[in-house]
């Protein structure tokens, strides 16, 4: 999977092209509880737990898992902001624990749920401070600040203070942020959390041309799984801090035998709709019928033969959530 077809393919190049190298990294917290006047419980937290993968230059990899399952604490500690309490990591060759500034040179973080912007300040200011901060070249700041601009469609929101944007348009103010200085990788935490439709498409867009045309390392979080299907080839599940799955999306649908979900609406109430197996309806509503299928399996078939036969009036596709795909992963592992 980290061959990318340098040199002759030797292991050294192999090696060599694992941009980012994870290998039996631990993390453990020591939390402490007050159980009672001056009772104290000491208790230990193994958020990661012998992590290993490697991620190739240019790979744009999804990061899955449940709440609590490990994924912010794993990209802290390729940021360097959390040492591990055990195992190896590096990043572009550099461990980040230890040298934490050269590598900020070469990453870039983005967290959804929170923004490295300046909230009181225009959005340019926060660019300028970028400039400053990372020491980038003059000539380079402005060819990538215009390119990120025009691309993130920025020009009209340069002057206004971060605190008046919207959420969609901070998201991208964001993104350019962590850009400005070129990384090579790019830590994206949650970056569609909260968006609407439109914002959506407009970011996974960009993170499309990001990884096309820049050939950016980009390891993705994401409660989305349509981030995840739109922009991944690879797709890593964690939980309680162990990589439970490593492979292309389709397959954890099929390991977890997932289902994706056709919302019809009818012109009028109907009974069930008679749909080819394995889909089937679920719910009825009036007019409004939920189908069940399995989400490794095309809609376009099914949609096809349905509009065919009933009067349609409108419909759509749901993915099933992260936390149903686990669950049934879990089932499937459990009566194996
Ligand atoms: N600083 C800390 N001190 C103690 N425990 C921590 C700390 N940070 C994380 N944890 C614990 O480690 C585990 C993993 O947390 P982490 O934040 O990495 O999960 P996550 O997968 O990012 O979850 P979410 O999707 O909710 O952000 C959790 O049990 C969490 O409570």
């Amino acid at each position: 999977m980290t061959e990318t077809g340098t040199g002759n393919g030797t292991v050294t190049d192999t090696v060599a092209d694992a941009f980012i190298e994870v290998d039996r990294v631990e993390k453990v917290f020591d939390v402490r509880r007050r159980t009672g006047f001056l009772k104290r419980e000491r208790r230990q937290v193994r958020a990661v737990d012998a992590l290993s993968f490697t991620v190739a230059r240019g790979e744009m990899v999804g990061y899955i898992g449940p709440n609590g399952a490990g994924k912010s604490t794993t990209i802290k500690m390729l940021t360097g902001i959390l040492t591990p309490s055990g195992g190896r990591l590096r990043v572009a060759g550099i461990d980040p624990a230890r040298e934490r500034t050269r590598l900020a040179h070469r990453i870039g973080v983005v967290f959804g749920q929170r923004t490295t912007l300046w909230w009181d300040l225009p959005l340019i200011d926060s660019y300028r401070l970028a400039h400053r901060m990372y020491r980038i070249p003059d000539a380079r700041y402005r060819e990538n600040l215009d390119r990120l601009v025009e691309l993130l469609d920025l020009g009209a929101l340069l002057d206004v203070p971060v605190r008046q944007l919207s959420l969609g348009q901070r998201m991208r103010g964001d993104i350019a942020a962590a850009l400005l200085h070129d990384p090579e990788v790019l830590y994206l935490d949650e970056p569609t959390i909260g968006l609407d439709v439109v914002s959506k498409a407009r970011v996974r867009e960009f993170l499309r041309g990001l990884r096309d045309e820049r050939g950016t390392t980009v390891l993705l979080t994401t409660h989305d799984l349509q981030d995840i299907e739109q922009l991944c080839s690879r797709v890593m599940v964690i939980d309680h801090g162990r990589l439970m799955y490593d492979g292309p999306l389709a397959g954890l649908h099929e390991a977890g035998e997932s289902e994706r979900t056709l919302v019809l609406d009818l012109e009028r109430e109907l009974p069930p709709v008679d749909a080819p197996p394995p889909a089937r309806v679920v719910r009825v509503e009036g007019p409004r019928q939920w189908l069940a299928f399995p989400a490794s399996a095309s809609a376009a078939p099914l949609v096809a033969r349905l509009a065919a036969e009933y009067p349609l009036v409108d419909l759509s596709v749901r993915e099933p959530d992260i936390e149903a795909v686990i669950a049934r992963m879990y089932e499937e592992r459990a009566s194996a």
